[in-house]
């Protein structure tokens, strides 16, 4: 009779279902030794072809032995203190007090969120971020790194690499295939995608080329800018912008309209060179574009977006950074502050100015429960929760930033992208009146849905449908063209009628009248009140100020890992693929890369199960993991 009963299997990779006729005779035991050896076979297969591949490398380069000893020592102590270091082993939390590491890492975050990179392009505020990286590392003790690997890696960057693999292939060839196997579907992957994006990293170009006019002196005045230009978004077969032309005089208020897509906010992305036209030129001062410096052209210009990015810093440098790099007096916040509109929703703020608002997280562990309970940790992870702020004062927050901006004395070009759509009216109202105030010193393009106090005052209204420039004139010119400008304007007068009593149409002519009460009426009750979101990540979905303490060190640790050792292959498989010539910088990257997101500068280590502990893992972290995302920015 057959016998049914569930076993586990020898490796312990499951349970499975198996039927024996004899107690004695186990059959899944036949079928898991035949694996076995399968595997066996495999491991040994796998060991000569990447061996003669490790050879073949190592022939290519000549290789100092007592890196490689060191190299093949470092594997050993890895590997046993993985297996015996107590971190590794029980549940535990880790996070880190120490400022200059709160701050690298906030840098690092900075430099390579890719939700800064248009800000950090439009302030020119790359080069702090990367000196404020460098100093902050240098602090936490750069000088010394106390680990000889990290110290040589930049110089024979080859000989640890490939010691390591030497050594894992040698040490234990088929263990290491098996598990490599086992995290096939998963770890690999993303080491492989890890490792393309330090290989895209590694590849960087400055994005945009530079000229060698300098373009300075605000004592110049306002500027004059015109482009002739077709333009079309890298990667897309459409023209965003088609046969456009116009010239703005220097100190005009420019108000482009249209509906949505109709190419307004790609033509600011054009005035400081954030992209190039397809085709066309783009003249400032009547001299193209590119032949300025691309850093002096975006210092002369404070472009204010409807979306941005607050900082992982204090709300008082996410406002000093309109003015990197310059010495910010209180007086120069006051300003910025009381013109902007942020002032009163930073006072009530607990610590005012030095509030942060998502602060860079440091906290990691492994998902214990106990943890939870422990009193000494929630003002840990209260330090590290996120604050989250309305989508108007964060709008308040952003044209602080361009207010600082102003007084840089350098800017003679202000453009607004809609930055008022979170605004109440009187906000609003009063953001627009001080813009417009910058007038006498530089020229103004506003971008705007909403036809009244600026149309009615801009000295050109250009007026954009499906990416061409349909008509330019006055508000009162394009009112009595009667086209699509007296449409639009229409639409909102009549959505505005509705509500009142009269119920009667809205005459052309009496809305050219200096009836600002009704023009700033404009707005429906939604209109007022949406709010608009500016950390769609952090702010709008699911629970955005509960850190995944879940997603703890364990699992963030086997993909550092994995990158580092098992993901080494990957890195030279790739490298062939792609025919790279292997600098070492690239490898220099990987290790800088791994070390930095690591999380190495952890200084507490908190046990559910002991007291609070302290341990000094300040460790190396390279300038060159965050200057290729710098540079990428220029
Ligand atoms: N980064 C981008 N890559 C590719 N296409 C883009 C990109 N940004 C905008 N577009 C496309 O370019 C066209 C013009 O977009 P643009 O953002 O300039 O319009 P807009 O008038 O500012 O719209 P809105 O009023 O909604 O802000 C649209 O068809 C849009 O889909």
């Amino acid at each position: 009779m057959l016998l049914e009963e569930i076993a586990v299997n020898r490796s312990g990779r499951g349970r499975h279902i198996k039927r024996v006729s004899n107690p004695r005779m186990d059959y899944s035991d036949a079928f898991f030794t035949i694996v076995d050896i399968f595997n066996l076979y495999e491991g040994a297969f796998r060991l000569l072809s990447e061996l003669s591949y490790i050879l073949h490398i190592v022939r290519k380069f000549p290789l100092d032995p007592f890196f490689l000893a060191m190299s093949i020592m470092q594997n050993i102590i890895q590997s046993y203190s993985r297996n015996y270091f107590t971190p590794y082993r029980q549940g535990y939390i880790a996070f880190s007090a120490n400022k200059a590491y709160r701050r690298m890492l906030a840098f690092f975050n900075v430099a390579h969120g890719e939700n800064f990179e248009i800000d950090i392009k439009s302030d020119g505020s790359g080069k702090y971020i990367l000196d404020e990286f460098v100093k902050n590392r240098e602090a936490i003790g750069d000088d010394f790194t106390g680990d000889v690997f990290d110290r040589q890696i930049s110089d024979v960057p080859l000989a640890i690499l490939i010691g390591k693999e030497i050594f894992s292939l040698s040490h234990s060839a088929i263990e290491r295939t098996i598990s490599l196997l086992s995290i096939r579907d998963s770890n690999m992957i993303k080491c492989f995608e890890m490792i393309e994006t330090i290989y895209d990293d590694c590849d960087f170009k400055r994005d945009t080329d530079d000229g060698d006019i300098p373009y300075l002196p605000i004592d110049d005045g306002p500027n004059r800018s015109g482009m002739k230009i077709e333009f079309r978004y890298p990667g897309t077969k459409k023209n965003a912008l088609s046969n456009l032309s116009f010239t703005i005089n220097p100190g005009q208020l420019v108000a482009i309209v249209g509906v949505n897509g109709s190419g307004k906010s790609s033509i600011t992305n054009l005035f400081n060179r954030l992209y190039d036209p397809t085709e066309g030129e783009i003249f400032v001062d009547d001299i193209p574009i590119r032949s300025y410096k691309v850093d002096d052209i975006r210092s002369s210009m404070a472009i204010l977006r409807q979306n941005h990015f607050i900082y992982p810093l204090t709300l008082r440098e996410n406002i000093a950074i309109g003015m990197p790099g310059k010495e910010v007096t209180e007086h120069d916040f006051d300003v910025a502050l009381e013109k902007g509109g942020a002032k009163d929703f930073i006072e009530k703020l607990p610590k005012k100015l030095d509030e942060e608002l998502f602060p860079v997280e440091t906290i990691h562990g492994s998902p214990t429960t106990e943890y939870q309970e422990m009193k000494e940790l929630s003002s840990v992870f209260e330090n590290e929760q996120s604050r989250g702020i309305s989508g108007g004062e964060s709008q308040r927050l952003a044209a602080s930033r361009t207010f600082m901006r102003l007084q840089s004395g350098l800017v003679r070009f202000l453009a607004a992208d809609e930055p008022s759509s979170a605004l109440d009216p009187e906000g609003e109202f009063e953001l627009f009146s001080r813009l417009m105030e910058q007038r006498r010193e530089m020229t103004i393009v506003l971008v705007t849905h909403r036809f009244g106090h600026i149309t009615k005052h801009a000295d050109l209204i250009l007026c954009m449908k499906d990416g061409v420039l349909i008509e330019a004139g006055t508000h009162d010119e394009l009112l009595s063209k009667g086209e699509e400008y007296y449409r639009l304007h229409n639409v909102q007068a009549q959505a505005f009628d509705k509500d009142d009593t009269s119920g009667s149409h809205v005459d052309e002519n009496s809305a050219s009248e200096e009836d600002s009460a009704s023009e700033e009426s404009f707005y429906t009750p939604e209109e007022q009140c949406a709010p608009v979101c500016s950390e769609p990540s952090r702010v709008c979905e699911g629970n955005p100020c509960t850190p995944e303490y879940s997603s703890g060190l364990d699992v963030h640790f086997n993909i550092e890992y994995s990158t580092l050792n098992t993901g080494l292959f990957g890195t030279l498989a790739l490298a062939s693929v792609r025919s790279h010539p292997l600098p070492n910088i690239e490898f220099y990257e990987l290790r800088a890369y791994s070390d930095a997101s690591f999380g190495v500068g952890l200084d507490h280590v908190i046990y559910p199960t002991e007291k609070a502990g302290r341990v000094t893992a300040l460790r190396y972290c390279s300038t060159s993991a965050v200057t290729p995302a710098i540079d990428k920015l220029f």
